[in-house]
């Protein structure tokens, strides 16, 4: 039955002008079969978040890291996450076809089929999977399979129902430090949750000015692909920028909590005021001014921001302990 849809809706799929421009023109650059398959797995995106898988399961780990054990989940996870965003763009090519930023992906510039990426996404999560379960834990797997579920499966089809698809989005966004955390507690069922749950906030604050930036810059692609992003229901920009002001403020308190949930300590909570400060004052120079420029440079901060206070953790609870 898969197969059928999948083969009826590349038939039918129908760029909008600026897309269908794109597809018929002679085509300058053709990337490799290697380069368009790297591009179904958002390698960028990948690699920060194996960063999070790998620094979850250092801090829970703390001195007894087995090198062994870490590249197994790196590896498992990251095939899980590559498996996620392939199947994302299959479910999203007749929408990616219809947007600037994505018209050129190799599914709605039909240089990959549905069906090789079906089996790509479907072959890369499996894999790894079944690569977790056999070489690392249990507790890991789940969160992964978790992860992967709630991107693909959940987050991926709200896009087009509801604006609070950031909000779900940025589950799955702030799981892999938990796969990692649950990795290092290996098989025996003793998890500790504080720390877990400490990153897991992180990384959820974290991602809201993240994307909401970037919902604001593309905010004419986002309506035209038909999917629901908060400044498409808010021209002005005003609320907006009050979400993301409020949660990027929301991760300097995390600066004091965290420690109380047992991780770091005074180090890490001068580090997340340091960093947080940063990170705030672009959110507010884009209330101010909400102009693309300004939200680009909420993007840039954000991508700042996340390895420095991942980093100045890891000194606090691995260096300076
Ligand atoms: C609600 C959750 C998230 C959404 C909707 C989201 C969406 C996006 C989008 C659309 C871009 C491309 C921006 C552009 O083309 O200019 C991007 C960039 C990026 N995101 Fe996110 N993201 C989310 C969470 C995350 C997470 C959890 C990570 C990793 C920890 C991450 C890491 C990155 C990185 C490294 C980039 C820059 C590289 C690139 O453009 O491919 N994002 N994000
Ligand atoms: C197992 C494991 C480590 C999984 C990784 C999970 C992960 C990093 C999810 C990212 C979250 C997310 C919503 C990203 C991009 O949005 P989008 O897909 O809507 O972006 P687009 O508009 O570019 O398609």
């Amino acid at each position: 039955m898969m197969k059928v849809t999948l083969t009826g809706e590349t038939d039918t799929l129908k760029p909008l002008t600026s897309a269908a421009s794109a597809v018929s023109a002679p085509r300058v650059h053709s990337p490799s079969r290697f380069s368009d398959y790297l591009e179904l797995t958002k390698p960028r995106i990948a690699v920060m978040a194996l960063f999070t898988v790998g620094a979850g399961y250092l801090l829970a780990a703390g001195g007894a890291a087995e090198w062994r054990v870490l590249l197994h989940t790196l590896l498992g996870a990251g095939l899980v996450a590559a498996g996620g965003s392939a199947l994302n763009q299959l479910f999203e090519r007749r929408i990616d076809a219809r947007m600037r930023r994505t018209l050129k992906r190799p599914l709605p510039a039909g240089r990959i089929s549905p069906e090789e990426a079906a089996a790509f996404g479907a072959g890369l999560a499996g894999a790894g999977l079944a690569y977790l379960a056999a070489t690392v834990s249990l507790p890991a797997t789940i969160a992964a399979a978790a992860t992967f579920i709630a991107y693909a499966f959940v987050y991926t089809p709200m896009k087009t129902k509801t604006a609070w698809n950031t909000a779900v989005g940025a589950v799955p966004g702030a799981l892999p430090p938990v796969i990692g955390w649950f990795a290092a507690q290996g098989g025996n069922g003793e998890l500790a949750w504080e720390g877990a749950l400490a990153l897991f906030a992180i990384l959820f604050l974290w991602q809201i000015p993240h994307f909401l930036a970037i919902a604001w810059m593309y905010r004419a692609d986002y309506s035209a692909g038909g999917l629901k992003m908060l400044p498409g229901c808010d021209p002005s920009g005003k609320c907006t920028a009050f979400v993301m002001v409020l949660t990027a403020a929301s991760l300097i308190p995390l600066g004091f909590l965290v420690p109380l949930a047992g991780l770091g300590s005074w180090f890490f909570t001068v580090g997340a005021i340091v960093f947080g400060a940063m990170f705030l004052r672009r959110a507010v120079e884009f209330a101010r001014d909400r102009t693309d420029r300004k939200a680009r440079r909420v993007l840039h901060s954000s991508l700042f921001y996340l390895p420095g206070v991942f980093a100045v953790l890891m000194i606090d609870v691995l260096l300076l302990k």
